[in-house]
């Protein structure tokens, strides 16, 4: 009789559980970043054991808590793998040594911190350690940014892995958004935990995200659909002539 091979289940666990502030190690909750509203509401916040997503306006804390967590799980500052140490400018903030990361039994074997402004250092130092034949055999450096970020996603994201990203969607057209997300379901399926810090309603639209809102009111969970960002996209997409009337309406005035 033919036997059925066993079909291996992905772990339904993250590497990641939570993050936990430790109010005695703050010191002074009058500086940055504790003066952030998602900053000085932080407790515990957890992440889901396969997509969580951080929205919110500009300046709302999202890069501040996402960098801190780099720092936290021992990555770079600025970017790359846990074995990346370069650094241009240090300006991360000290979040970091107050939180305690809440692990499970899981450990990563890979990673990637990216930011948006950083994909560039990150491959200059992909080319300094000589390894771009781990990344397609092409220097990252003649892609275009949105190809240099796929290719590292492609190349060297793997099931294993935890990756924190930045406002990904600043390297990537809508369409190639549609295919790091294609990416980003097989991976998150296979296991991969991503925590991504985004604007994008496409992004954002992953079905089995967790999504935290920050806000003047701290820091919540949200539905896709209740984001600003969604909502302002559709009605502008809508009715763009609306919002031009408004916009313009200074325009009028003077003319
Ligand atoms: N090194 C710093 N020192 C002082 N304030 C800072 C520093 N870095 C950021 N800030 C301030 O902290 C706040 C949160 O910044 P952060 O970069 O975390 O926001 P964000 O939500 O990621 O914004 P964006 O969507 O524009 O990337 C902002 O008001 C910003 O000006």
């Amino acid at each position: 009789m033919k036997r059925s091979k066993p079909t291996k289940l992905p772990p339904s666990e993250g590497f990641l559980r939570a993050i936990t502030l430790i109010r005695d190690r703050v010191e002074d909750t009058n500086v940055y970043p504790f003066t952030i509203p998602a900053v000085r509401s932080l407790d515990t916040l957890a992440f889901d054991p396969r997509v969580t997503f951080l929205v919110g306006e500009n300046g709302s804390g999202k890069s501040t808590i996402l960098e801190a967590v780099a720092l936290l799980l021992g990555f770079n500052a600025e970017g790359g793998s846990k074995n990346f140490r370069f650094a241009t400018q240090s300006s991360e903030s000290e979040l970091h040594r107050a939180l305690r990361p809440v692990r499970s039994a899981r450990r990563e074997r890979h990673g990637f911190f990216l930011r948006a402004e950083s994909t560039f250092n990150v491959a200059t130092h992909i080319e300094h350690l000589g390894i771009e034949a781990w990344y397609g055999g092409r220097s990252l450096h003649e892609r275009s940014h949105g190809e240099a970020f796929l290719t590292l996603v492609e190349e060297k994201f793997r099931p294993d892995g935890l990756y924190l990203l930045d406002e990904p969607e600043a390297a990537l057209s809508p369409g190639r958004q549609l295919r790091f997300l294609g990416h980003l379901h097989v991976l998150a399926q296979a296991g991969a935990q991503f925590i991504i810090a985004t604007h994008s309603p496409i992004l954002l639209a992953y079905p089995k995200a967790l999504l935290y809102e920050l806000s003047e009111n701290g820091i919540a969970t949200v539905a896709y659909e209740e984001t600003e960002h969604y909502r302002l996209t559709k009605e502008f997409l809508l009715h763009r002539e609306r919002f031009f009337r408004a916009l313009f309406e200074e325009d009028k005035e003077e003319g």
